[in-house]
């Protein structure tokens, strides 16, 4: 008879028990992931879900559409331990965005927005509550109406005039747009929230740079919100404490300045003074707004104003250079409003219907914020018969819904005349095209943005012949897109201006 070896039961008893543990592990996963009622996605790994799927070379807005076309316009990620949405057909951006607008009109509290933003006091990452209708109503009614955006037409203009002459000031050679751009655009949304320079307003300006960098990037806390050590360990989350208190250094400055400088309600009032005046005589609720709360509300102005302008400008840019009888096109109809007025300005910017199709195309084709901003379900929800679980976060890739070809005829080209008679328009109806994103989080910001968009356009076009440097041919203009919170182009937009006289 043989021995046994008195070690090999236990041995095997115990390698029965691990494959046993690990058998319910994967079973619990699939189980987890096959549930009938998610909508349909890719099959995710235990622990990491499909981390493994996004962490590649593609940008996420064009990886999510690649997916989508094999999984469907509502599909189901789980990215570390969080469960996603990934919205991706005008029929079911409508479903999150109209029908079931209340479900998901709140926002993930995510790290590091969650320290710049005052423990998201703000607008842009509030989540749904009684705080955040009052500041967005704030927004809507006092820093973004119609009226307040006129109040700044001279910054816009002065502003812009200081583009021209800057690029006039280089002709015949190679120009940076990129730069004078977004200098011009700090300088408009600065003069309107700070009203004079600020003598810190250049620290100000590089260090929201800087935040933007950071909220760009992908915080594995936020994938993993159960561990909390997580979060202690996160070197983004020191860099974005240090950037906070220099911001909020600067702010309680600017604030305190004006606090002392007595103005009476006039035209040149700031986006600082019609805050302090609101703090002052408490006329929107019965919790006051402090100083903290200003300052989350004057840095969204910056976050969600500046860059998305400045990037929508470069793209239109670079698809005209790109496409030369649309640059023509343009440059015709702008001359013929404004050479018999002999100067630009903005009272006449309602006549250029063609340039305003070209502003449609650029953001149909290039929206600035691809996956919108993130949303959160508040409850569980079912759409199309699929099961939405809370707490599941929601991205709507308006990217990919303006390259939609059951909507668009040559989805990939630009063409601005698509626009010229359509009813289409960015206001939150038409959920083809959803550049502003639509329901009770869409932009507040469009009146603010337009302006600075079309007024520098048509000067631009107005006063300049565009040419690419080295020769290069129109198509060869490189549109790379960069990564981050906003996708603008990836390389700095470079051309040469010839200066036409008037
Ligand atoms: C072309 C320029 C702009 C684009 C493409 C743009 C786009 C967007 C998008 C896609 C959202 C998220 C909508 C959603 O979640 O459904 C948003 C939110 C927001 N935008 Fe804009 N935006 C622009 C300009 C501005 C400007 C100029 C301001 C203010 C000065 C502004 C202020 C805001 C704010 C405060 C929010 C947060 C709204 C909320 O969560 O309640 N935006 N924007």
């Amino acid at each position: 008879m043989e021995l046994q070896n008195p070690f090999s039961n236990i041995i095997f008893m115990l390698s029965f028990l691990i494959l046993l543990v690990l058998f319910k592990i994967v079973q619990r996963w699939s189980f987890n992931n096959s549930t009938t009622k998610l909508p349909p996605g890719p099959w995710k790994l235990p622990l990491i879900g499909n981390l493994h799927q996004i962490i590649s070379r593609s940008l996420p807005h064009h990886l999510f559409k690649k997916l989508a076309e094999k999984y469907g316009p509502l599909m189901h990620l789980k990215l570390g331990e969080v469960p996603y949405v990934i919205v991706s057909s005008p029929e079911m951006a409508k479903e999150v965005m109209k029908t079931h607008d209340l479900t998901f009109c709140d926002r993930p509290n995510l790290l590091l927005s969650t320290i710049w933003s005052y423990n998201a006091t703000n607008i842009v990452f509030a989540t749904y509550c009684e705080h955040w209708r009052q500041v967005r109503k704030i927004c809507v009614i006092e820093l973004l109406s119609a009226k307040r955006v006129q109040s700044f037409r001279s910054i816009r203009e002065d502003e812009v005039t200081n583009l021209v002459k800057s690029i006039t000031a280089s002709e015949g050679s190679v120009v940076n747009l990129t730069r004078k751009i977004f200098s011009m655009t700090n300088g408009i949304t600065a003069r309107a929230a700070f009203g004079k320079r600020n003598r810190n307003q250049d620290v100000f300006i590089s260090a929201m740079e800087k935040v933007l960098v950071l909220l760009g990037g992908f915080e594995i806390a936020d994938l993993y919100p159960s561990i909390k050590m997580l979060q202690c360990m996160s070197r983004e989350k020191t860099k974005m404490e240090k950037i906070h208190r220099e911001l909020d250094m600067i702010m309680q400055d600017i604030i305190d300045d004006h606090r002392s400088i007595h103005k009476e309600a006039s035209n040149d009032e700031d986006l600082v003074d019609v805050l302090l005046k609101i703090q002052q005589e408490n006329y929107y609720s019965e919790h006051p707004l402090t100083d903290d709360n200003m300052k989350s509300i004057i840095q969204d102005m910056f976050i969600a104003g500046t860059e998305t302008s400045s990037e929508v400008l470069l793209w239109a840019m670079s698809e005209m250079v790109k496409n030369p009888k649309v640059l023509e096109e343009a440059q015709i109809e702008v001359r013929r409003v404004f050479d018999k007025k002999g100067y630009v300005d903005e009272s006449e910017l309602h006549q250029l219907i063609y340039l305003k199709s070209v502003v449609k195309e650029t953001l149909r084709l290039h929206p600035v914020a691809p996956l919108l901003i993130p949303r959160e379900s508040m409850k569980p929800c079912q759409i199309n018969g699929y099961e939405i679980p809370a707490k599941t976060r929601v991205m709507v890739n308006a990217w990919a819904i303006g390259r939609d070809s059951r909507y668009w005829v040559e989805a990939e080209s630009f063409k601005p005349e698509r626009f010229v008679n359509s009813t289409i328009e960015f206001k939150g109806t038409d959920f083809e095209f959803i550049p502003f994103g639509a329901g009770r989080r869409m932009c507040p910001g469009i009146a603010f943005a337009l302006p600075n968009i079309e007024l520098p356009l048509a000067q631009l076009l107005c006063h300049f012949d565009w040419k690419l440097p080295n020769k290069m041919k129109n198509e060869e203009l490189d549109m790379t897109e960069s990564f981050g919170i906003t996708v603008g182009r990836k390389h700095d937009l470079c051309l040469i201006p010839i200066t036409r006289r008037l």
